[in-house]
């Protein structure tokens, strides 16, 4: 391996041996000889080593959470102007970057800041062409603003620097950094500074550091002015913080710095300082791990053919003077596809690498630079600089080298960036164990040999073509881009159970909603993530049983059966049982899903390689209807997928598609719950507050939109009791069979209920709105007795009627969906206050229940149309780091919490 595995151990110290010949005349004591050493300590040591005098011996320096200091002779007095934990940091970097002097300041950005203060108008700065967003857009801001001829040059090169340096062109700045980033570009910094300093002795040389932080590169030791860096990155380690470090040793220079952070404030706070001295402890070790692992990680993309910029492969151009100058390669490393939809299948694809902007802390990250940290500078300047829009960037960090290529692995795999090389007969798993211990070097080079990237030239992807068209080779389709969609959970107000036996019930959608993402891959494989349920499967399309798919859904389907298939469905269940990895809940989605993928695709050969990922904000098995919701999103994605329904035009889909979508939602319902009524998938599928029967027994059923009621508030109260449809609308059956005499009775009463409160919610009773709240609040109390009779309710259920309807509350409430558990309803009057209804909330939660307050009605089902750039946009390119996720990555990583809003920022929604 080229990374010595402790690359800043000889830098900065000599060894113990040149230690200056003691003194003949008079032995050095203890404590001298002592000092003399600790003068030679090496990098680590002096990382790890704590030079604070306090007071009580404390072993870490303290934090001096104050602004203030007493006395007027003190060595302090005012915070901004110094603090003990921000100096104690400063004098241990100083001894780390062999500087006078260090400053900790805010970020690294105000780093930037306070050292162009030193430029006046007139002057003039010149800035690399491989720049960070950042420094790119404060320069810009210092030509249109501060009077500065800001000139961006290849600094990498003397000979792009020198033309710039003659006097006229008061050159006051020349601002360094190598590597670059995200290119990695080097710079002969000690040449440089050279050439500058003899054509343009005024200018101060500037160097960011920060890809390469003072283990690895001491710029002022090469001929710099002054050395930056963020602290955010190496330095802290652990993205816990934000700092900037600026060093220098020219006595002008530390004076003019030290002035400007006390007249402005940038120095960093006394916690921030607390977290970097304790951050800097570790630095080189971790350091030492990620380069490690960097370096596998650049060996393996390079030797499966892409092109890699990392200064640790012998092949990069300038490597030697890297290591002239530097002692390490450092961890971050960047690399293309020649792709840019390809590069976004690889972000989106991996897991243990996060999707992030900065780099330098323990978890590894993965990122577009032109979507992410680079996105500031606009595409049209990032072209005309070279940088290449799918160029990957990876920055390494401490975990487990083979958990970190096992993801990237298989996200190249399975976005289509590398393909199983057939010839390949893998080492047994104890010698790959072996090889990877003694020379992990060899052990990565033999790992690629299993892969190869696909030929992409034009006379390939002719062939391939015309193969295709000849039905010679099996060429997986897929989708051209990502297809997202979203549906609402339900709340049932009258007739649940007894809608399953023919009686009308009246239900409404919520503002709790299922999100989807269906998303191309390159594999032959199809996946599904739920992340909500630990879900993350993948088949070979080929492996599916397909053999026994029903005779008549041969053929890409269009509309959906109306019964599952069970030998169909005992398949896949065998199939997906197999994952004994993951629980029930998630077994169920897996089936539904895959039974659908196949039905739908009618043969292998239409199938899609495909993704699907699904999480919700709804409570799962808590009565809203998460199964209908997530159903509703499997059949519609899929539906898309294969132009079944087309995408909405004029913002709304037609009503022959809607019933398409509620059809197949219908056959996933009934997957993943025996014996559905349908009133759960149409309320998803089409929103609003509906009553709908269902036809059963030769009577025929339908849909009724209710229109009359539209801002009725209702409180839905999670027991938390899991509970399961399946098996209480089995109970509900069964005790039909048994004792049709009691049941039957109850269903006919439910049956008035629900007629009287169709009447009340469609506006067309002769009452006031007073009358109508008081009289649905009435049969809201029957519908739920009559459920209690059915066996159908819960302790913890009766304790939130009893709540509800307690003074000062007076509420009524019932149970709502399957109950066993679940949710309870309350219906909340118009005039009912503020601050009662917020003490009801607070009693609720109290008693371990879970309240969420919605209205009646609300949108359906929903599909998002693409717009040219429509990827998940967290912040802004104005905020700097513009981020943009892809959107499989954006809803895996949103989080119950943030997934409405990760779908208002993607906009472009229509719904039913
Ligand atoms: N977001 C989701 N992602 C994947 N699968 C889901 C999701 N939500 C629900 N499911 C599937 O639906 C099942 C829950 O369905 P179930 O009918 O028991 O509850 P519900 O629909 O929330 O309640 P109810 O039918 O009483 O309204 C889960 O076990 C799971 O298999
Ligand atoms: C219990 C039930 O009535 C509602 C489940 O949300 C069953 C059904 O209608 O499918």
């Amino acid at each position: 391996m080229t990374t010595p595995s402790s690359p800043g151990e000889t830098s900065l110290a000599t060894s113990v041996s040149s230690l200056p010949p003691s003194s003949a005349a008079k032995s050095p004591t203890y404590a001298e000889q002592y000092k003399a050493r600790a003068v030679n300590w090496r990098f680590s040591t002096l990382c790890a080593s704590v030079d604070n005098k306090d007071q009580y011996g404390a072993s870490s320096t303290p934090i001096y959470q104050t602004a203030t200091f007493k006395g007027m002779d003190g060595q302090y007095d005012y915070t901004r102007s110094g603090n003990p934990t921000r100096g104690g940091l400063e004098s241990h970097l100083a001894r780390l970057y062999g500087a006078t002097q260090t400053f900790a300041l805010s970020t690294g950005m105000t780093c930037l800041d306070t050292i162009l203060r030193l430029v006046k108008p007139g002057e003039t700065v010149l800035a690399g062409d491989d720049l960070y967003g950042g420094t790119n857009r404060l320069l810009t801001y210092l030509g249109t603003h501060g009077g500065v001829d800001v000139r961006h040059v290849d600094t990498t090169k003397v000979e792009a620097v020198l033309p710039h340096l003659e006097p006229g062109n008061k050159v006051k700045m020349v601002l360094l950094e190598s590597p670059t980033n995200p290119l990695l570009k080097i710079a002969d910094l000690a040449a440089i500074s050279a050439a500058v300093k003899a054509a343009a002795p005024a200018a101060l040389i500037v160097v960011d550091n920060t890809m390469m932080s003072p283990y690895l590169q001491r710029p002022l030791e090469l001929g710099a002015d002054i050395v930056y860096d963020s602290g955010t990155k190496y330095l802290s380690g652990h993205h816990d913080l934000m700092a900037g470090i600026i060093a220098a040793s020219r006595p002008d220079v530390c004076k003019d710095i030290a002035f400007l952070i006390n007249s402005v404030g940038s120095g960093l706070a006394p916690f921030d300082s607390f977290l970097l001295l304790r951050g800097v402890k570790t630095m080189s070790l971790r350091m030492d791990r990620q380069m490690a692992t960097a370096q596998l990680v650049a060996v393996y993309l390079d030797s499966l053919g892409f092109l890699v910029h990392y200064p640790g492969l012998k092949s990069h151009p300038k490597a030697d003077i890297h290591w002239k100058q530097a002692t390490g390669a450092g961890a971050v490393l960047s690399f293309v596809t020649d792709d840019k939809a390809l590069s976004e299948r690889i972000v989106g694809g991996t897991r243990l690498w996060g999707i992030s902007v900065s780099f330098g802390a323990v978890n590894s990250l993965i990122s577009m630079p032109c979507l992410m940290s680079h996105a500031s500078i606009s595409a049209a300047v990032r072209a005309e600089r070279g940088l290449p829009e799918n160029l990957i960037r990876l920055c390494v960090g401490i975990e487990d080298p083979r958990d970190l290529i096992d993801d990237l692995e298989h996200s190249l795999l399975s976005a289509g960036a590398i393909t199983p090389n057939l010839s390949y007969s893998p080492l047994s798993h104890a010698k790959a164990a072996e090889l990877y211990a003694t020379d992990s070097e060899a052990w990565i080079l033999d790992r690629a040999r299993g892969f190869k990237r696909p030929s992409g030239t034009a006379i390939d992807k002719l062939i391939s073509g015309v193969k295709r068209g000849l039905g010679i080779t099996p060429v997986k389709n897929t989708i051209d881009q990502d297809i997202v969609v979203s549906a609402p959970g339900k709340v049932i107000l009258f007739g649940e159970h007894a809608v399953v036996h023919g009686v009308t019930a009246v239900a409404t959608s919520v503002d709790l909603r299922c999100f989807a993402v269906l998303s191309p891959r390159s594999d032959e494989k199809v996946g599904l993530e739920v992340p909500d349920l630990d879900v993350e499967l993948e088949w070979k399309i080929s492996k599916l049983p397909w053999n026994l798919l029903p005779v008549h859904s041969q053929g890409q389907k269009r509309v959906a059966d109306k019964e599952l298939d069970p030998p169909l469905l005992q398949a896949i269940e065998g199939l997906v049982n197999t994952h004994v990895e993951v629980g029930k809940t998630g077994i169920g989605s897996a089936i539904a899903f895959l039974y659908l993928y196949m039905v739908m695709a009618g043969s292998e050969s239409n199938a899609l390689a495909v993704t699907f990922t699904a999480s919700s904000n709804l409570p799962i098995g808590a009565g809203l209807g998460s199964s209908a919701a997530y159903s509703a999103c499997v059949a519609s994605a899929l539906l898309l997928a294969h132009s079944h329904i087309s995408a909405p035009t004029d913002d709304t889909l037609s009503a022959s598609a809607t019933n398409i979508v509620d059809g197949w939602a219908f056959l996933s319902e009934k997957v993943l719950h025996g014996n559905p009524s349908g009133i759960d998938n149409a309320v998803a599928v089409r929103g609003g507050a509906v009553a709908y029967t269902r036809a059963v027994g030769g009577r025929s059923g339908g849909l009724n939109n209710l229109h009359g009621f539209s801002s009725v508030r209702l409180l839905l109260t999670n027991t938390l009791v899991a509970r399961n449809t399946k098996s209480l609308v089995a109970g509900v059956s069964a005790k039909r069979l048994a004792e049709p005499h009691v049941v039957d009775p109850i269903l006919d009463a439910i049956q008035e209920i629900s007629d009287e409160a169709q009447t009340l919610l469609s506006g067309q009773a002769h009452a006031d709105r007073k009358e109508l709240v008081s009289r649905l609040e009435t049969l809201i109390m029957e519908n739920h007795t009559h459920l209690v009779n059915l066996g159908v309710s819960h302790p913890s259920l009766e304790a939130i009627v009893a709540a509800t309807a307690a003074e000062p509350f007076g509420l009524a409430s019932k149970l709502t969906g399957a109950g066993g558990g679940g949710c309870a309803v309350t219906l909340i009057p118009d005039e009912f206050p503020q601050s009662t209804l917020k003490e009801l909330i607070e009693t609720l939660e109290r008693n371990g229940f879970q309240p969420h307050l919605t209205t009646l009605g609300g949108p359906g089902l929903g599909i998002h149309t693409p717009t040219a750039t429509d990827d998940d946009k967290v912040g802004s390119d104005e905020a700097g780091e513009g981020v943009i996720v892809p959107k499989r990555a954006g809803l895996r990583d949103a989080g119950a919490d943030g997934l409405a809003s990760w779908a208002e920022r993607l906009g472009g929604w229509t719904y039913t």
